[in-house]
Order: structure tokens, then C-alpha cells, then sequence
């Protein structure tokens, strides 16, 4: 273990305090913090007034003549407003929404202000106020953080551990890829993405980083699929066909005829002795739930056991439900395990799995934990596989007996970029709703259109129907986040009273918490929802007819078209309402697009179109394998290209053992594989 991979209480200054903050970011190792990016940077440079373009965003560096001025208008906004002295001339900076920044803003006391300048009226609308010894650099990075830490503390702390330890950075592309593509060395890179020269640097430093990360992702997926290959062969899963088929009459509905496809599918891979590993793609609502209770079901009429791991644990909820649901006439024991599941009931699921009393298990990332043993694993079914990374497929595939495997996922990926990112796997589509569906009807409306949306939902409402309201994640600050959706949340909770019930949901809610809300919500206690994306996937509450999406131009197509998804899910018409004032042409065509078409693929190619490089962190929302620097949409090119290279170094015999390559195995962990071969 170098150096790098060793705990962050081993910086001086870092105490256990300390740790558990920089924990909560992910941050445990002294290499996770030095590669902690930012993922935005804000060109600070001072500039001379006359010489700003117009719109341009700058940072300007004056005196306040007075104190700053709030005002309250509308639907709980307000505006904040100073003159500044800059320079010779003065300049009347406007803040939207910042209300709290007025302590910030003193009288003559020095202040730097970032943000957009309108050349016609001199004046500034602000972003931020920036820490006036800041601006001595001319990119000022932005990291994410919470609220335990601020940025400033966090940026000192990378450049004191970046001042120690730079020099244990060791490479890792091997020399000849790094000429090849004329890629920075490691240590540079990571230097100029915290603490960049100039924008050339900071792009070569992404440029190098992202490919590093691409391809050390492919030559992972690789070697998966040869240890797969050349590992035992696959379990042959010999389900019992008549009671499949007497679990598909006892459903409420007649399945589509694509549902039936990819059944058959994947009991042809379970019955196979081939391994099975397979991507089942579903647009939204396309009723993947059910064929995935179908192949447990399958699995267990063997002999098998079977696991269904989900992202968040409302999801395993809903899925514990729903499949108690499916089974309920039928012999079947099934559990949930999640980290809120008490010690002592844990304690016995896990004995009964060990036993093999337990025939399918629903839960969350606890499933992978090292004490969760199954007495025979046939088939491990990962929904929204993304959010799942190499290393934990790898874990559940040495969970026992090399079960089958199938993944999930809702977001329709265009299929050029999913050969590039699953090239290895088999795919499956649900390319059709269930009938009787009536397609969503999305509108498009301005902030101040507001209240008149409102009065539209409470009339649905008095039918009987429920709805969603969605508030943005906002990047920077959990805090302000759940600040948004509560003040949101106060607002229409005063509005709909005292005819109707309005509940909040937010990450920060702890899970008893979220499921209180969550099953009022299921059982029409509340009727409005408002809630952050939280329940972006998977949610299924057919009585929810409406979605409204609040400053719905901050999110990308692909998370809007996950969201509306929500809703549209039963037999009665349903709304989706985009609250939205976007000031670019492109963000104005995004809106009128997701009014246009709903269907998903259709979106994601549209996404994949108009986004441009430079998205940090677009591929969270855009369904794909997360990475920290590269963008799979943005970067699909260098995507390609990795993944050419990886082939080709894999197809070169022992390429691990040549002395080039060390580095690059040692990444891999694959000194295992080296003594297997001289076994
Ligand atoms: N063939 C069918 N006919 C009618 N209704 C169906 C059919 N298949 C599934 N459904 C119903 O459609 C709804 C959506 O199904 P499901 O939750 O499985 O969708 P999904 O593909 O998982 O969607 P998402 O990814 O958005 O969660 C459920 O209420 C389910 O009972």
C-alpha cells in the first residue's frame, strides 16, 4: 500500500473530526483528496470595465457605497441591491435570491463580486461574492462540498496535502500511450486541475485524466469478461416452465409482447451454462419490474436463490412491495435488506440466506457486504446499473456459485454510446408501453404562469388525483437545496390548505423519515409531493397524475425525461408542467423538445447532440457509468478510443508482465491473475 492509499488523518492537521467531514464527501484516502476536482472553475482575472464584453462573466473588485438593499416580489423571490465604486466609476451589482449575502456586503469595505455584466446598463448581476484573496489567481476552482466544510477550508487543505505529497504521485499510463496521444504526465494533470495556469492547461489536464479513467475502465471490463469466460461455466438455471407460466396468469394484465421477448431472452441465458450478462433497457414505466420478478421467480422454481440490489432504499421498498405483491398466492420467502434494517432482524435474514430459507432478497448496496452469504446464488438482477461500479459487479460475482447477472436500466442510451460503454454485454429492449397508456402531456410555462398551474392541479385534485413537485438539486449547497424545497414546500402547503395535504422529501431525510412521507403519499394521505430528485427513479404511484418541475431548464433531457416518467403510469391522462424561464436559445429548444417527444431514446440522443464538452457532471444524469473527469457523452470519442486501445493491449499476450506495464496491472489489481497463470 503506497503512501497515497493511506487515511487522511495521516495530514498533519487532520483530526477525527476532520475525517469524518472529508468522509462525507467520499474523501477517506490522501489519493482520494488530492484527486477531489472541482468541477467547475470561475474565471476570477480582474479586468478593466472597459474592456468587458457584454453579458461577459468577470469578477469585479470595488468598494460598497452603501449597504445592500433587500426586496421581496412575487413567488418567493427577492432582489438584493448595492452600488459599488470600481475602479473610477460606479456600478450597481444586483443579486437574485442571495438575500443572505446582504451581512456580506459593508460600506466601504473591499469586496469582490463575481458575476454577469451588462455593458449597456454598467451594471452586474451577481453569482457570488468571492473571498477578496482569492482573486489573486485567475480561475478560481469550485469544488463540491456540504455543509460541514466550507470551500475555502476545503481548497487550503488539498493545497497543503498537494504540497506534501505531490511527489508520491506515481504514473500510470504506460509511456508509449502517453506519447501516443501526447497526454500530460499524471502529476501535472492533477496539479493543473486544482491549481490551473491557464485554461489550455486545465484542459489538457481533463483531457489526460479522463482518458486515464476510460481506459483503465475498459481494460476492467475486459478483464471481467475473460475471468467470466474462462471461470467455471455459468450455472444452468433449470426453472420450471409450467409455473412461470402460473405466475403469468395470475397478473392483472396481459404482458407486451416486448415484456415476453425479453423473458424469453433471459430464461434462454438461464437455462444456458453460459454466463449469463445481460443490460435490460426499459424506457420509463415500461414495466421492467415485472420481468424482473419473473426471472427471480424463475430462478427460484430450480432451486435457486435469487437478489435484487436498487440504488436508494425507497426503491427496495417499493420492490419488496411489489414483489409480495407478485407472490402472494405463491410459495415464495422474500426479505429486505437495507442499512436500516435492525440488527437483530439482519442477523436472522442473514442466517436464513445462508440456510437457503430465504429464496429472494431485495435490498440496497448492504447486499454486497462481506457477511451476506446465500447458499445457492442463481441469479443477482442490479436495477439502475450505473450506479453501480466495476468493483462492486465483481463483488457480487464472487458472492457464490458465479450466479447469472442482469442489469437494469431505465435510461435509454443511444445505441452507438451503449455498444462503446457495455460493448461487452448482451442487450435487451422494452421498446413498448402497455397498452392503454396515454402519452404524458407536457407543457411548458414561466415562473410568474405559476400559481395559475397551481389552481389547475388543485382541480385535478378534487378529482381524486395526486402530484409531484419537483425542486433542482442545486450543485454547490445540500443546504440551499433543501432550503429551496422547504420554502417551496411552505408555500404550496400554505396554498392547497386546507383542502389538501402537501409532504416534503428530501436527501437529507433520514430513510424512516422518507418512507413515512413516501407511504402517505402511496396512500393518498398527501396529495402534493414536493420533493428534490430524490425520487427521481424508479418511484412508481400510478394515482400521481402531475409533475411539476421547478426551475426545470437546470436539469439535463435525460433526467427531465426520468423524472416525467414518474408520472403516466396508470390508465388516466397525466401532466407534466416545466416551470422554466431559460435565457439561452439552447436551453429554451431543451424545453421544447421534452414538450414535443416523449419518447426516451429519441431524448437521449438529443441530449447527447446538444451537450457540449466540458460537462462535469452531465453523466450523472445521463444514465451511464459514472466517471470523475470524463463525460461519456461529452468525451464519447476518447471513449472510443480507449476502448480501442484496451482491446488492443489485452489481445498482446501476458501484457501485464512486461515491465511498462506494471503500473497499469498493479491499477487492476491484477497480481492475482499473474499468479493464476504460473499456477
Ligand atoms: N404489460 C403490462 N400491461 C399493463 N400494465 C403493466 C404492464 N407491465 C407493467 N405494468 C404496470 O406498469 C407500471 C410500471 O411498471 P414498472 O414499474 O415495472 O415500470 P419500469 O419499467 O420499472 O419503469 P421505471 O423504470 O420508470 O420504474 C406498473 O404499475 C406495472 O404494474
Amino acid at each position: 500500500m503506497g503512501v497515497l492509499d493511506q487515511s487522511v488523518s495521516l495530514i498533519k492537521g487532520v483530526g477525527p473530526k476532520r475525517v469524518e467531514v472529508l468522509n462525507s464527501l467520499g474523501i477517506e484516502t490522501i489519493q482520494d483528496l488530492i484527486t477531489y476536482y472541482p468541477f467547475r472553475y470561475d474565471d476570477v482575472s480582474e479586468k478593466n470595465i472597459s474592456e468587458i464584453n457584454d453579458q461577459e462573466k468577470v469578477v469585479l473588485k470595488g468598494f460598497p457605497l452603501s449597504e445592500a438593499v433587500v426586496n421581496y416580489y412575487g413567488y418567493k423571490k427577492n432582489r438584493l441591491t448595492f452600488r459599488m465604486m470600481v475602479d473610477e466609476a460606479v456600478v450597481s451589482v444586483t443579486f437574485f435570491n442571495q438575500a443572505f449575502l446582504k451581512d456580506k456586503v459593508r460600506a466601504s469595505e473591499e469586496l469582490a463580486v463575481y458575476g454577469k455584466w451588462d455593458a449597456k446598463r454598467k451594471s452586474l448581476t451577481g453569482m457570488k461574492i468571492i473571498a477578496t484573496s482569492q482573486g489573486e489567481e485567475d480561475f478560481s476552482p469550485i469544488y463540491h462540498v456540504n455543509k460541514k466544510i466550507r470551500q475555502k477550508t476545503l481548497v487550503d487543505l488539498i493545497r497543503q496535502t498537494w504540497e506534501l505529497f505531490q511527489d508520491e504521485v506515481e504514473e500510470t499510463l504506460p509511456n508509449w500511450l502517453l506519447e501516443k496521444y501526447r497526454l500530460m504526465p499524471r502529476k501535472d494533470a492533477i496539479q493543473a486541475m486544482h491549481f490551473p495556469d491557464t485554461v489550455q492547461d486545465n484542459q489538457q489536464a481533463r483531457r489526460r485524466l479522463a482518458f486515464e479513467e476510460f481506459f483503465l475502465f475498459q481494460l476492467k471490463m475486459i478483464e471481467l469478461k475473460r475471468e467470466e469466460q474462462k471461470g467455471e461455466a455459468g450455472l444452468s438455471v433449470q426453472y420450471d416452465l409450467k409455473e412461470l407460466k402460473r405466475l403469468i396468469a395470475t397478473l392483472p394484465f396481459e404482458l407486451t409482447s416486448a415484456q415476453k421477448r425479453v423473458v424469453n431472452e433471459i430464461c434462454a441465458d438461464l437455462k444456458s451454462t453460459s454466463h449469463m450478462h445481460r443490460l435490460l433497457q426499459g424506457d420509463v414505466g415500461s414495466g421492467k419490474t415485472i420481468v424482473a420478478g419473473l426471472a427471480l421467480y424463475a430462478t427460484v422454481t430450480a432451486g435457486f436463490q435469487g437478489a435484487l440490489m436498487v440504488p436508494t432504499e425507497i426503491l427496495a421498498e417499493q420492490h419488496m412491495e411489489s414483489l409480495t405483491e407478485l407472490f402472494q398466492q405463491f410459495d415464495v420467502k422474500i426479505a429486505l435488506l437495507t442499512s436500516s434494517t435492525k440488527a437483530a432482524a439482519k442477523r436472522q435474514i442473514l442466517a436464513e440466506l445462508v440456510a437457503g430459507e430465504i429464496d429472494i432478497i431485495v435490498g440496497t448496496h448492504s447486499l454486497i457486504q462481506e457477511d451476506v452469504i446465500f447458499k445457492h446464488l442463481g441469479l443477482v438482477i442490479t436495477d439502475e446499473q450505473h450506479r453501480f461500479g466495476v468493483n462492486q459487479r465483481k463483488l457480487l460475482r464472487e458472492k457464490g456459485g458465479n450466479p447469472d447477472v442482469l442489469f437494469m436500466t431505465a435510461t435509454p442510451i443511444p445505441r452507438t454510446l451503449a455498444i462503446t460503454a457495455y460493448g461487452e454485454m448482451d442487450v435487451s429492449i422494452i421498446d413498448e408501453l402497455p397498452s392503454g397508456r396515454i402519452p404524458i402531456e407536457t407543457s411548458w410555462i414561466l415562473p410568474k404562469q405559476v400559481d395559475i398551474a397551481l389552481r389547475n392541479m388543485q382541480r385535478l385534485m378534487k378529482q381524486g388525483q395526486q402530484v409531484y413537485v419537483i425542486c433542482p438539486l442545486i450543485e454547490e449547497s445540500e443546504m440551499l437545496d433543501v432550503k429551496n424545497a422547504t420554502e417551496i414546500y411552505e408555500h404550496l402547503a400554505d396554498f392547497f390548505a386546507p383542502d389538501f395535504n402537501v409532504g416534503l422529501l428530501h436527501g437529507k431525510m433520514k430513510p424512516q423519515e422518507k418512507e413515512v412521507i413516501m407511504s402517505a403519499f402511496k396512500e393518498n394521505e398527501l396529495q402534493v409531493l414536493v420533493s428534490t430528485t430524490v425520487i427521481e427513479v424508479g418511484v412508481n404511484v400510478p394515482n400521481a397524475t402531475t409533475m411539476m418541475i421547478m426551475d426545470a431548464d437546470r436539469f439535463g433531457l435525460a433526467q427531465l425525461h426520468q423524472l416525467r416518467g414518474r408520472v403516466g403510469r396508470g390508465a388516466i391522462a397525466s401532466y407534466c408542467i416545466l416551470v422554466a424561464s431559460p435565457k439561452s436559445e439552447q436551453g429554451k429548444e431543451r424545453m421544447k423538445i421534452m414538450t414535443e417527444t416523449t419518447d426516451g431514446f429519441k431524448l437521449s440522443e438529443k441530449d447527447l447532440e446538444m451537450r457540449g464538452p466540458g460537462d462535469f457532471f452531465g453523466n450523472k444524469q445521463s444514465g451511464l457509468p459514472e466517471f470523475k473527469v470524463g463525460d461519456m457523452v461529452a468525451d464519447s470519442q476518447m471513449l472510443e478510443v480507449a476502448r480501442t486501445e484496451a482491446i488492443l493491449l489485452w489481445s498482446q499476450k501476458e501484457w501485464w508482465l512486461l515491465p511498462e506495464n506494471q503500473e497499469l496491472a498493479r491499477q487492476l489489481h491484477l497480481e492475482v491473475t499473474q499468479m493464476d497463470y504460473f499456477d
